[in-house]
């Protein structure tokens, strides 16, 4: 009998933003927009809110030249199909197969992304810190939700963030489409986060991801919610503690960059069937 068995996958969550990770060390799998769409779809295939594929810097094509050919590369894609340049959570979650699948020590690796060569460092409690560079804050702007106005602050964490600190009750806002933006300032569209600070160093935290919809956790968005709380409370630097819907992660800012940390849990594997995976 043929074998029905097509590429392997690994499926695994960061604070409950999930992944279909795919290995591919030498870039052969055609990876193609709608690939991605059935690959994420909840109905008709795995389900996910992006898949990361594991393949070596150097076998593809575009990957940034800043990124040592032989680092492991997250070539990162939204559930929609689309390319986005840096996934906080997603680096978490392909770090942890890294080592699962003993492609990397325990301890601290180098992870390539679109946004450049990011430290990683997992823990043996399950939870993996990333250094996430230096959030930079690029302007201020607004878009409004559920018939409410927010002011937020535009914050590039390798991708674009607007991110809105208000003391409203998080669980009125209706997040089911996508909060409209500023076009000059956020060009390639923009992930959105409401953010209410609980007192002492802890935030509440909601988003809606570019390319995706309404996550139950977004680790860029969480930068970029600490950013914003921080300058909100009149500083540029500090800790907090970020409660997203799933789950919790931690944030630190400093003058030279910024470190996030939090779960990374691999859930299943297996392979894909062949003939959906032709078709797809
Ligand atoms: N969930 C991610 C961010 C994924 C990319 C984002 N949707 C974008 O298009 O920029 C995270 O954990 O950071």
């Amino acid at each position: 009998m043929r074998s029905t068995h097509g590429p392997e996958f690994v499926k695994g969550h960061g604070t409950q933003n999930d992944f279909v990770i795919l290995p591919d060390p030498e870039g052969r799998l055609e990876l193609t927009e709608r690939r991605v769409q059935a690959l994420c779809d909840r109905q008709r295939g795995l389900g996910a809110d992006g898949v990361l594929r594991v393949v070596r810097a150097g076998a593809l094509p575009d990957s940034p030249a800043d990124v040592p050919a032989d680092v492991w590369f997250m070539d990162y894609r939204n559930a929609d199909g689309s390319i986005a340049e840096m996934c906080g959570n997603g680096v978490r979650v392909f770090a942890r197969y890294l080592v699962d699948a003993g492609l990397a020590e325990p301890g601290d690796l180098l992870v390539g992304t679109r946004a450049g060569v990011r430290l990683v460092r997992t823990h043996d409690d399950g939870r993996v810190t990333v250094d996430m560079g230096s959030a930079k804050i690029f302007g201020e702007s607004t878009t409004t939700v559920s018939g409410r106005s927010f002011t937020g602050v535009a914050v590039d964490v390798g991708n674009p963030h607007l991110a809105c600190v208000s003391d409203i009750d998080l669980a009125v806002l209706d997040l089911a489409t996508a909060p409209p933006h500023d076009e000059h300032l956020f060009p390639h569209g923009v992930n959105v986060e409401f953010v209410r600070p609980l007192g002492g160093d802890e935030v509440q935290m909601r988003v809606h991801e570019r390319g995706v919809g309404e996550t139950r956790s977004c680790g860029t968005g969480t930068v970029a919610a600490t950013v914003a709380a921080l300058q909100a409370a009149g500083t540029d630097t500090g800790r907090r503690v970020v409660h997203i819907p799933g789950g919790t992660v931690e944030v630190e800012i400093t003058t030279s960059g910024s470190t996030l940390t939090g779960p990374a849990v691999l859930v299943a594997r297996g392979h894909l069937d062949r003939m959906w995976w032709q078709h797809a």
